[in-house]
């Protein structure tokens, strides 16, 4: 089935292609326990995929800590556990085949984070090589307004010479925040949420996959991978 036709991709890393989400879930679970306060998904949920000062903003007021501590206290207080985590990130299942297969057919594509520079470096210790291969990188800390702004695929898109019509950009997403910036931006967006998120967050996308290794790049007029099979007619 044909989705739409588009020429150039936008990429989130976090939860979608480094699998980077559940070290901030282990150090948020042990602050929030501090203040015997739980750390839940419905929590995680709102966090995920903004600029950390925003995230930290949201995780103070819903567990009620103001007094307690500031958002700028809490990034503080779990810098030191994530900057030890963050070199061990590993790639999320097809993210590797899907980077590698549109740098061979010259697919133009990008990467648009919320982490700033210093967090994308340590994550990305393992894969300079693949990351390398992006035309640009975007990271939270270029931008004012993060997702759910449009402003970060906005930026991205414009970086390109010459700069592709929002509706010829697909985003790839794992987070509601992100979904919702991209579909604000007027792109495409193809959704990969971890399966612990409540479906009910995950309506605002295109198309909703399970697993980056399930995408057909020919459901949106992209070169298919080599290895697959032709696209069946349907009965006549
Ligand atoms: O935009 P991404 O790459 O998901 O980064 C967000 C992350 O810093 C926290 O969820
Ligand atoms: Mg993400």
């Amino acid at each position: 089935m044909q989705l739409g036709q588009v020429t150039h991709v936008i990429f989130d890393m976090d939860g979608l292609l480094l699998d980077t989400e559940g070290m901030y879930t282990v150090v948020q679970q042990k602050l929030a326990s501090k203040f015997g306060k739980e750390f839940t998904w419905a929590l995680k949920s709102k966090m995920m995929g903004l600029k950390a000062i925003e995230a930290a903003r949201v995780l103070v007021s819903e567990l009620d800590l103001e007094g307690q501590i500031t958002p700028e206290q809490f990034l503080s207080d779990r810098e030191e556990a994530l900057d030890e985590m963050f070199p061990d990130a590993q790639l999320l299942p097809g993210a590797e085949r899907l980077l590698r297969h549109l740098a061979a057919c010259e697919v133009p594509f990008a990467l648009a984070t919320s982490s700033h520079l210093r967090h994308f470096n340590l994550k990305t210790t393992l894969h300079g090589d693949l990351f390398s291969l992006f035309d640009h990188r975007v990271t939270g800390d270029q931008i004012s307004n993060g997702k759910p702004a449009p402003d970060i695929f906005l930026h991205a898109a414009s970086l390109w010479q010459p700069p592709p019509a929002p509706s010829s950009c697909l985003v790839f997403e794992d987070a509601p925040s992100g979904v919702a910036a991209a579909k604000a931006a007027g792109m495409r967006c193809v959704m990969v949420p971890d399966s612990r998120l409540d479906r009910a967050l995950c309506d605002g996308a295109d198309q909703l996959l399970t697993s980056l290794e399930s995408f057909d790049p020919e459901q949106w007029g992209l070169p298919p991978f080599p290895d697959a099979q032709p696209q069946q007619r349907p009965e006549a």
